[in-house]
C-alpha cells in the first residue's frame, strides 16, 4: 500500500540468542496511531525498542517511509531515524527549563524560540516555560516529554506505557488530549500499553500480543467483532464459549437455541464448534422460556453482569440493566441477541474451563 509509513516484514527479534518476538508482520499508514497490546512479557516494548533501533532485529526488515532502518546485520542508529519517543518516567532533563526540555533536540534551529513557544501552546503549558520538572505534576510532565519529542517533527513517534504513572480520570483525560494532538499535526505514532480501554480510546489500529506473536492487527471493532483467533475473542472485551454444531453456513445449534449470524462459514453441517458470546450478547427477557439460574453478580452503575447457569449446567454472563435486581438462586429468563456469529473450529479453539466456571480460552501452552 502506498500510504503505507512504517512496515515491519517478518520481524524476528529479542537479546542475545534468544528471541522474544516472532514473525511480526504489520503496516501503519500515516497518520494513524496504532498501538501494541498484550499482557505483561509478551513482547510489546521489545518491539518498540527495536522500531526505535536501540536493539537490532535477527530476521525480517523494519522500514520507515521507504527506508530500510533494520534487518539482520543491519541497524541504522536511533538518532538518524527521525523517530521521536515518551516513556512511561518521562525522562526529562532535571536541570533544564521546561523550555529548554522542549527546544533540546532543536538546539541549534534558528526558529528554536517560536517552535518551543508553540509547543507549550500545543500541550498547554504555555506559561510554565521557566519552571523545572520537579515543579510540575505527573500529567504536565508527560505534555513536556511529549512536547519535546515532537519539536523536531519526527516521522513517527513511540509512546511506551506513556499514562501508565498517572491515575483514573487524568490519564484518562491526557490520553485523549494526546490523541487530538498527534490527530492535529498530522503525526503517526506507535503506543505501548497493556490497558485496553486507553488502546481503544487512542488508537485507529489496534495490535493484540500473545506471547510474543502478533495475533492480529486490525481497528478496535474488528478486534471486537471479528476476533480472528479465540485468544483475541477472549482477550478483547470479556467473551467465553459454548458448543454449537453447525446447521448450515450462517447457522449453528446450541443449547441457547438456533443462534444465526450474519457471515457464513464453509464447514460442514454437524461439525462441532466453539460460539463466541459476550456478555452484551445474552439480554434479559422476562417472558422468554429460555431460563437460567443467577449464580453471582456485579453492580458495573449503569448495568449488572450476571453469572448466570443453564440447567444443563453451562455458565453463562450476561449484561442486564442496572434496574434489573435479581438475587443468586433466582430464575431469570434470557434470549440470545447476538448478530455477529464468531465461530472457531471446536478442537483447535481449546477453550478452558476458568475457576469461574465459564469457558475461556486458556493461553497456556
Ligand atoms: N534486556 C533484556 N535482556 C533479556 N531479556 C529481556 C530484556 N528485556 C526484556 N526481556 C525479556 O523479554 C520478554 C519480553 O519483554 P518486554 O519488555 O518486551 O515485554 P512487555 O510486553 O513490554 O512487558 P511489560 O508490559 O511488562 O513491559 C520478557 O520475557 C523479558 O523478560
Amino acid at each position: 500500500m502506498n500510504d503505507t509509513l512504517l512496515s515491519l516484514r517478518d520481524v524476528a527479534c529479542g537479546y542475545h540468542d534468544q528471541t522474544v518476538v516472532h514473525h511480526l508482520n504489520l503496516n501503519l499508514r500515516a497518520g494513524d496511531i496504532g498501538c501494541l497490546l498484550g499482557s505483561s512479557g509478551c513482547g510489546k516494548t521489545t518491539t518498540l525498542r527495536a522500531i526505535a533501533g536501540f536493539e537490532p532485529v535477527q530476521d525480517g526488515e523494519i522500514r520507515l517511509a521507504g527506508e530500510r532502518l533494520s534487518a539482520a546485520g543491519h541497524t541504522l542508529a536511533p538518532e538518524k531515524r527521525r523517530i521521536g519517543m515518551v516513556f512511561q518516567d518521562y525522562a526529562l532533563f532535571p536541570h533544564l527549563s521546561v523550555a529548554d526540555n522542549v527546544a533540546f533536540g532543536i538546539r541549534k534551529h534558528p526558529d528554536k524560540a517560536r517552535i518551543t513557544a508553540e509547543l507549550l501552546e500545543l500541550v498547554n503549558l504555555a506559561s510554565l516555560g521557566k519552571r523545572y520538572p520537579h515543579e510540575l505534576s505527573g500529567g504536565q510532565q508527560q505534555r513536556v516529554s511529549l512536547a519535546r519529542a515532537l519539536a523536531p517533527e519526527p516521522l513517527l513517534l513511540l509512546l511506551d506505557e506513556p499514562f501508565s504513572n498517572l491515575d483514573g480520570e487524568l490519564r484518562r483525560r491526557l490520553s485523549h488530549e494526546v490523541r487530538d494532538i498527534l490527530k492535529s499535526r498530522g503525526t503517526s505514532a506507535i503506543l505501548v500499553t497493556h490497558d485496553q480501554e486507553e488502546a481503544f480510546a487512542v488508537c485507529d489500529q489496534v495490535g493484540v500480543f500473545n506471547q510474543g506473536r502478533l495475533e492480529q492487527w486490525d481497528t478496535p471493532y474488528n478486534l471486537y467483532h471479528e476476533p480472528q483467533t479465540p485468544f483475541v475473542a477472549s482477550f478483547i472485551g470479556q467473551g467465553y464459549f459454548i458448543r454449537g454444531e453447525m446447521q448450515s453456513p450462517d447457522t449453528v445449534q446450541t443449547e441457547l437455541g438456533v443462534i444465526r449470524g450474519n457471515r457464513a462459514y464453509s464447514w460442514q453441517s454437524g461439525s462441532a464448534v466453539d460460539v463466541l458470546l459476550r456478555p452484551d450478547d445474552i439480554v434479559h427477557a422476562p417472558d422468554s422460556p429460555l431460563q437460567a439460574q443467577v449464580l453471582g453478580k456485579t453492580f458495573l452503575g449503569a448495568a449488572t453482569l450476571y453469572r448466570l447457569r443453564l440447567p444443563t449446567g453451562t455458565q453463562l454472563e450476561s449484561v442486564f440493566p442496572s434496574q434489573t435486581d435479581y438475587a443468586p438462586g433466582q430464575q431469570v429468563g434470557i434470549r440470545v441477541a447476538a448478530a455477529h456469529l464468531v465461530l472457531y473450529p471446536a478442537s483447535a479453539a481449546a477453550p478452558a474451563n476458568q475457576e469461574d466456571g465459564v469457558r475461556r480460552f486458556s493461553g497456556a501452552a
